[in-house]
């Protein structure tokens, strides 16, 4: 319970910002990318390449909805969204934050996507995976940050900001 699950595009800053977010609130950090790779002894990497995206989306569905904790910052992997079960449990457990960013300076912080592991289908850009994904992130998201052109203590603040006003999407 209490929990803050944070969503959102590949670099868009779960990892960096929810660590931070932790220490500032007092809270445990978890990232649930590092729980798969552990229960499943394998990186991400091998779990894509070897169980292939609906595979991966499988374990990763299993993993998040499974994750029992208590005033913790959670940040989920990108793909996340694609499992119902997983999103229906995190939200039971506590807010979730979208950290929204534009697809263009998305554009620009993302160097190469297949060598980030991120699930792209065959000839995808990330323009078509960005359009595919903003809806769900907004389906499943009680707060939407937008990043704009903020540096990672900019988007702290904002997402701060916005879990003290407790503004529901
Ligand atoms: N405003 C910002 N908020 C968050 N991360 C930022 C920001 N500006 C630049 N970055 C950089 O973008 C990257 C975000 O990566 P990461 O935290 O792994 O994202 P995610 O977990 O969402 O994939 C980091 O290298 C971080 O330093
Ligand atoms: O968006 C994606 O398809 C993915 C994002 C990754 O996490 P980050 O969002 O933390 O980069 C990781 O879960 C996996 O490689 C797939
Ligand atoms: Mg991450």
């Amino acid at each position: 319970m209490n929990n803050i699950t944070l969503i959102g595009m590949p670099g868009a800053g779960k990892s960096s910002i929810g660590v931070v977010l932790a220490k500032v609130l007092g809270y445990q950090f978890i990232d649930s990318d590092l729980i798969i790779q552990k229960e499943e002894k394998r990186t991400l990497s091998e779990i894509i390449e070897q169980d292939g995206p609906e595979g991966f989306k499988a374990v990763e569905n299993r993993v998040n909805a499974s994750i029992q904790v208590e005033n913790t910052v959670i940040a989920t992997g990108g793909s996340v969204v694609y499992c119902d079960e997983a999103m229906q449990h995190l939200r039971s457990e506590g807010v979730v934050v979208y950290l929204k960013i534009s697809l263009h300076l998305l554009s620009k912080r993302l160097g190469n996507l297949k060598g980030r592991g991120v699930l792209l289908k065959d000839g995808q850009t990330l323009e078509s995976l960005y359009e595919e994904r903003t809806p769900l992130y907004e389906k499943y998201a009680d707060i939407i940050v937008d990043e704009e052109d903020k540096d990672l203590e900019g988007s702290l603040q904002l997402v701060l900001e916005a879990l003290k006003r407790g503004e529901k999407a």
